[in-house]
């Protein structure tokens, strides 16, 4: 086994399966879990979601293995502006969220579905959407900022009729997250609407990046270190856009949080709040140095934290033994030249 391989090996034997509630349902889940490990620089995460093939998880774990390995890349800033995240939740609810997260921009989540699972039925839900807006536009003030996330859920037809009515609820839109899942529908939409478009899933699920930009499909690129391997990784992918970046999360501990920050820190222009902001929505965390914003801003962390608080959301044996048969799978798709030379 060669040097880069044996520490592979080192770094998969240190593995601690966590298991986290969350305040409220996103994106279809209760429990957030996922697997940390250790490595040369530090403690990283792996924690694709459960509706993911092996296949798709194979970058979050080059992600993981990446951070574990290696120092972040050179900072350009020390703190980072966040968004508060606000999931399906009720107008009092989402102004309570917003409120007490000191944040100036809010992400708030429409369509009538709160994740990657498409729910048709957009025309009841639509006034839920609009009233939770103005729920939160009262919450933040005139000067807030306020941008949804559809995650692919409207037809061309839904975002257009939706968009502009979103719109004059909220008293104005930052810009709309992914209103579509096809690119050519999505750069419909943008040519379509007077709102900037900002791409998700369009980045983080395809082959090639670089098509949103050829398509026409955004004025914006949402970046997430999981999903595209690494904080390395993400940054070429997002300098090669070309387009204005939001670093975002995938509901991570502050292990995660930690590699998205650094991303952020590291980008050479930042012009746009990142979605960082979401170590409220978990109900505790696997570190006492938690991700928390203080007037809406993140400090760039040095190294991931220690999970000190980890013992407190240890993973159950049942699901322990899930995690760790889909990282032995995960793992066994790592290209042959880094793993059994
Ligand atoms: O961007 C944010 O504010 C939080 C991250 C977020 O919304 C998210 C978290 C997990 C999975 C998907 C998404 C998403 O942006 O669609
Ligand atoms: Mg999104």
């Amino acid at each position: 086994m060669n040097p880069a391989d044996r520490t592979i090996t080192e770094i998969l034997a240190t593995t601690k399966v966590f298991a986290i509630p969350l305040h409220d349902e996103f994106r279809g889940i209760t429990v957030r879990e996922g697997i940390l490990m250790q490595g040369p620089a530090g403690w990283a995460e792996f924690a694709p979601f459960t509706d993911y093939d092996d296949h798709a998880c194979l970058p979050w774990l080059q992600a993981a293995l990446d951070t574990a390995q290696n120092p972040w890349p050179a900072m350009h800033r020390t703190s980072i502006e966040v968004n508060t995240t606000v999931a399906v939740v009720s107008p009092d609810r989402a102004a309570e969220l917003v409120a007490a997260s000191g944040c100036r921009t809010a992400k708030v989540k429409v369509g009538g579905l709160d994740g990657g699972v498409l729910r048709r039925g957009i025309v009841n839900s639509l006034d839920a959407d609009a009233e939770r807006l103005a729920a939160v536009r009262d919450a933040l003030g005139p000067a807030g900022k306020i941008r949804i996330d559809a995650n692919a859920g409207w037809s061309v037809d839904e975002a257009v009729r939706a968009i502009p009515l979103l719109d004059a609820a909220a008293h104005g839109l930052e810009y709309v997250e992914q209103p579509c899942a096809g690119l050519d529908d999505m750069a419909t939409v943008r040519r379509s609407v007077g709102v900037p478009i900002a791409a998700d899933e369009s980045i983080r699920r395809a082959e090639d990046p670089m098509r949103v930009v050829l398509a026409g499909a955004a004025d914006l690129a949402v970046v997430k270190v999981a999903p595209l391997g690494g904080v390395r990784q993400a940054l070429r992918i997002a300098e090669a856009t070309g387009l204005p970046i939001v670093v975002s999360s995938a509901v991570d501990t502050a292990v995660g949080l930690a590699a998205g920050l650094a991303l952020a820190g590291a980008l050479p222009e930042l012009d746009f709040a990142c979605g960082l902001g979401t170590a409220s929505l978990l109900a505790g965390d696997v570190s006492s140095a938690r991700q928390m914003p203080t007037d809406g801003r993140l400090p760039v962390p040095a190294a991931a934290p220690q999970p000190d608080r980890l013992a407190e959301f240890e993973a159950g044996r049942d699901r322990t033994a899930y995690w760790l048969a889909r990282l032995q799978r995960v793992a066994a798709l790592l290209p042959a030249a880094r793993i059994n030379r």
